[in-house]
């Protein structure tokens, strides 16, 4: 690892040289403010960064902002890998075509120039880095940003640990053949630690040596793996917070030889202001939460009205990181420096409202030929839950189903039900409780930025409007993930009022198919029936007449 600064830093006091041949600076937080620093794109200016996750969700928003706000940097080197028949440099290419870069396109049409694709397969020996690559990456790369990772909750855990574990060990060893690098930089997720209430800025220690495991897993077949999968994660919930778990463990044992930042968001959510407001292009999260919601589909779902649902925009998670970078390289702490990318602690807003803005907002802004009208609720009992998965989810399905058989089609609401009940059921832990993050290292390292840098990388939460920021996130997911066109909004509001028409029809036969099934045939039930109609009567002419005496 070189303990070279670049040139123009001017950094007084910085680079003193460790034993073990890191540069360090040995108090993190004593900082000289932002003013006598190096700016964050100056910091930038003529480097070659390497990140792998490039083609992600996270990914793409970082290769834009590095590319926009540091318009200096020399080259962006991506990992990427060919996918589902199409090259890795047909899938940078389709890339850059996305409308996410359009601001950039705006700014320098030969962007793609600055990028340049690494064919990598993370899984690998080697990360199946060519050679000559890897002689490239080895000469010039000056920081490195580790985005790449499986983040499904249904990830067998052997997979999970090759990607999420074994790979960041590859990357590590190949960050410390590089002459010139100054910043090793890791996204982790905040629900790495989620077995435990209050999670500080700080490593863990690991569930299990993660050697150990590595070593044990070789040789098991996968029916083994599986059955010992949940004695293993113990009381985390999936496999991905165990092995992120596991990753951070093995990236802080490498910060003698590396200066490193560990990035750890929470639930990152559609963007608040960058490049524009709504960006998103998954179902992951809440995401696939707020469209099912929206198209009618979702009615129910266990969370917590009152816990606090720990979204964070992308944006901020990539100015932050871009920020923590900037740090990294330039103040050298002598450990790796966690930073809790939350916004619970700073800025809190609940499931509750949460569920209450996308709901209006969709009714605001409906998405097109919507199952039924956007009417979601959300319970933390378990019974209620199930009650109204059988009365709003399947009762439904089932009636459509039917529907669709009978006019010659192939049945599905079922089979969509059934997924959406498999992904909802492996969000609910995290909807259904609270979690305390410390996030001091986040605001200390507000602390060290310019106020123009405060600007360009803002990550202040304390600013984000929640309201505001839903109704553009719901909106997002209509316009980047689903690609609805807003001009159709007219006909998707119409197709709501039709439905609810269907409803109030369905309803009233209902209600006659009741009568003549089960009242008109009984005595009884006649009788209750008009004593209940009676007693209804009454009580409306009483409030009438006491409203008129108050008035
Ligand atoms: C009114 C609203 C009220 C709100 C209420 C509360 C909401 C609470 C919500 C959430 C909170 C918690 C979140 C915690 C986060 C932790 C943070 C992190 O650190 S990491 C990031 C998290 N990671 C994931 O989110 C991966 C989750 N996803 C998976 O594990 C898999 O996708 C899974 C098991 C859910 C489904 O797996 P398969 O194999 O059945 O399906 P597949 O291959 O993934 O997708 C098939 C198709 O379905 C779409 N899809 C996927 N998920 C969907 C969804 N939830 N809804 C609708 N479609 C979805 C996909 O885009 C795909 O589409 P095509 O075939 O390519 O066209
Ligand atoms: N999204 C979220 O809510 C949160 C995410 N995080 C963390 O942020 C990081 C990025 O997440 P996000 O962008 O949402 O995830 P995505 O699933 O969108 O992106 C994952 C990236 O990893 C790449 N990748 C996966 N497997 C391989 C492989 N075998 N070889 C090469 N590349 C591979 C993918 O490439 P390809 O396109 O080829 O599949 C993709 O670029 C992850 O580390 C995640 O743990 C943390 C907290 C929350």
């Amino acid at each position: 690892m070189s303990t070279e600064l670049s040139e123009g830093q001017g950094l007084d006091g910085l680079g003193e040289q460790a034993t073990n041949g890191k540069t360090r600076q040995s108090d993190i937080c004593s900082g000289t403010t932002g003013g006598s620093m190096v700016s964050i794109a100056e910091y930038y200016a003529g480097k070659n960064v390497l990140i792998t996750g490039a083609t992600g969700f996270m990914g793409k928003v970082l290769v834009e902002k590095l590319l926009r706000s540091c318009p200096e940097v020399k080259a962006l080197y991506l990992l990427v890998r060919p996918k589902a028949g199409q090259s890795m440099q047909q899938r940078v290419s389709d890339m850059m075509k996305c409308k996410l870069f359009d601001r950039v396109r705006e700014d320098n049409p030969d962007f793609h120039q600055k990028i340049i694709p690494i064919s990598s397969e993370l899984i690998q020996p080697g990360l199946a880095i060519s050679p000559e690559d890897v002689e490239r990456l080895t000469a010039c790369i000056n920081i490195v940003f580790h985005c790449a990772a499986t983040i499904r909750f249904d990830e067998p855990l052997k997979h999970a640990l090759q990607l999420n574990v074994i790979a960041t060990q590859k990357l590590l060893s190949l960050a410390q053949q590089m002459h010139h690098l100054e910043a090793f930089i890791h996204i982790s997720t905040a629900y790495a630690n989620c077995n435990r209430r209050h999670i500080d800025e700080v490593i863990y220690p690991p569930p299990v040596e993660p050697k150990k495991l590595i070593e044990s897993l070789e040789w098991m077949d996968d029916g083994i793996v599986r059955d010992i999968t949940p004695r293993l994660i113990g009381t985390r919930p999936n496999t991905y917070t165990y092995t992120k778990a596991l990753a951070e463990y093995v990236v802080q044992q490498e910060q003698d030889k590396l200066n490193i930042g560990i990035i750890r968001p929470s639930i990152v959510g559609a963007s608040w202001q960058e490049p524009f407001p709504g960006w998103i292009d998954n179902f992951n999260g809440p995401s696939g939460v707020f469209i099912a919601a929206g198209k009618g589909i979702l009615r129910t779902m266990r969370a917590n009205n009152d816990a606090v649902a720990d979204l964070i925009p992308v944006d901020v998670v990539i100015n932050l990181t871009l920020a923590a970078g900037w740090y990294t390289a330039v103040h050298r702490p002598k450990n790796a420096v966690v930073y809790n990318c939350t916004t619970g602690g700073i800025n809190p807003f609940h499931w509750g409202e949460i569920e209450h803005h996308v709901m209006s907002s969709f009714k605001r802004n409906p998405l097109e030929q919507a199952f039924r009208r956007p009417n979601a609720n959300i319970t933390s009992n378990y019974l209620i839950n199930q009650y109204w998965i059988l009365v709003s989810h399947k009762f439904p399905a089932l009636i459509y189903d039917l529907f669709l058989r009978l006019s010659g089609q192939k049945p599905q609401m079922m089979r969509i039900f059934n997924r959406l009940h498999k992904a909802i059921g492996l969000l609910e832990y995290f909807s259904s409780q609270d979690w305390e993050w410390n996030s001091e290292n986040m605001t200390m390292l507000m602390n060290q930025l310019t106020p123009e840098d405060r600007k360009t990388f803002n990550f202040d939460v304390r600013q984000l409007n929640w309201p505001e920021y839903i109704e553009n996130y719901c909106i997002g997911t209509k316009k980047y993930v689903l690609n609805e066109d807003m001009s159709d909004i007219p006909a998707a509001r119409q197709h709501l009022r039709k439905l609810r028409n269907i409803r109030y029809t369905f309803n009233t036969l209902l209600v006659v198919f009741i009568w003549r099934v089960f009242i008109a045939r009984s005595q009884m039930a006649r009788n209750i029936w008009y004593f209940v109609v009676s007693l209804c009567f009454k009580f409306l002419s009483y409030f009438r007449a006491s409203s008129t005496i108050t008035n």
